[in-house]
């Protein structure tokens, strides 16, 4: 973890010394707290991870880390056998010295998506809210930010980071265990502040938009990727029950509604830039991801239902500006 300095340096430099000491208060404990069985053996694997040095990196059109012949004498099966300690890969692909990590989710598809429609990344400071295992940080490191700090509670998406991190040596890209909810008011510190995947999983998505908008400094971009659902202003789908098999998701808005929500959160030009029901192609079981996956969470008599019967998965980019 001694990454961690960099990341307080880069805080410091950003005028959040106050949250930069936080952090290296807290941060060792809650990693404490990973003395479960499954985090030793994630420990024993990291540490058994060889040592490579890639010689090639590739951030800007996918996310690749070195060739296959990096590898010399190191046992390729071995190689993804402590690569599958790390299991379930969601977030991807990575091309990991020529193993293609086939993780649940193209995630690379939803960055082609909205990658047109944003403030170009160059130079920016970045927040990834819900990074899952930092593949869109990378991404976003590809594509010029200067700084990436991505926030996930889930601590396998900071390890399977930590294993991408362990061969990139980026300073500047960062994935620390906190949710939301534990970053402090108006850091006002951020140009751009992703939150891709969360808003539905927030028992309170305003609070939710208040949170991203005072991470942001003034004129910063949000670009939030939520479910929504066909309908009106008036149309926020609350699923009475599990959503696609999920327990925790709470409000689903349609794009007029969310619109709204942003508009009364004080944000403007607010764009809706893309809207795609997400196909069993984008999201499905994998070698790297062994449980169950969309074609199981919708009916299986018709496509546009979930298994519980409401509407089938259907999701949208925004883009908004802080005033
Ligand atoms: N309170 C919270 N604070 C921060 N993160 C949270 C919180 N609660 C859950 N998460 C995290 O938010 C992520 C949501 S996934 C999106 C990943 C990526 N953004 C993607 O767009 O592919 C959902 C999806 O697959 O759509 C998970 O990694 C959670 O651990």
């Amino acid at each position: 973890m001694s990454n961690y300095d960099a990341l307080y340096s880069q805080l410091v430099a950003m005028g959040q010394e106050r949250w930069a000491e936080q952090l290296q208060a807290t941060l060792p404990d809650k990693l404490a707290l990973e003395s479960t069985a499954k985090m030793a053996g994630w420990q024993s694997a990291m540490q058994s991870l060889p040592e490579i040095r890639p010689s090639r990196i590739e951030l800007k059109e996918n996310v690749t880390i070195g060739t296959s012949d990096d590898l010399g004498d190191i046992n390729r099966e071995e190689l993804i056998a402590l690569l599958q300690a790390f299991h379930p890969w969601r977030k991807g692909p990575y091309n990991f010295f020529g193993i293609e990590i086939d993780t649940e989710w193209r995630s690379d598809w939803k960055w082609e998506r909205l990658l047109p429609h944003i403030q170009p990344l160059a130079g920016r400071r970045v927040l990834d809210v819900g990074c899952g295992n930092g593949y869109h940080g990378w991404r976003m490191r590809g594509a010029g930010a200067d700084f990436v700090l991505g926030i996930d509670p889930f601590l396998l998406s900071v390890q399977q980071f930590q294993v991408m991190q362990r061969y990139l040596r980026d300073p500047q890209h960062h994935v620390i265990p906190i949710g939301i909810e534990e970053v402090p008011p108006n850091l006002a510190c951020f140009d751009s502040v992703f939150s891709m995947g969360v808003l539905y999983h927030r028992r309170s998505p305003l609070d939710h938009l208040f949170e991203l908008k005072g991470c942001l400094r003034p004129g910063g971009e949000l670009i939030l990727e939520t479910l929504i659902v066909e309908g009106k202003r008036e149309t926020i789908f609350m699923p009475p029950g599990r959503y696609a098999k999920m327990r925790n998701v709470w409000f689903i808005p349609s794009i007029e509604a969310m619109t709204l929500w942003l508009e009364r959160c004080g944000f403007t030009d607010i764009g809706c830039v893309d809207t795609n029901r997400t196909s069993r192609e984008e999201q499905r079981s994998t070698g790297w991801m062994r449980f169950e996956s969309l074609a199981d969470f919708l009916d299986p008599n018709d496509a546009e239902k979930t298994i519980e019967g409401h509407p089938a998965p259907l999701r949208a980019i925004f883009t908004a500006t802080k005033l």
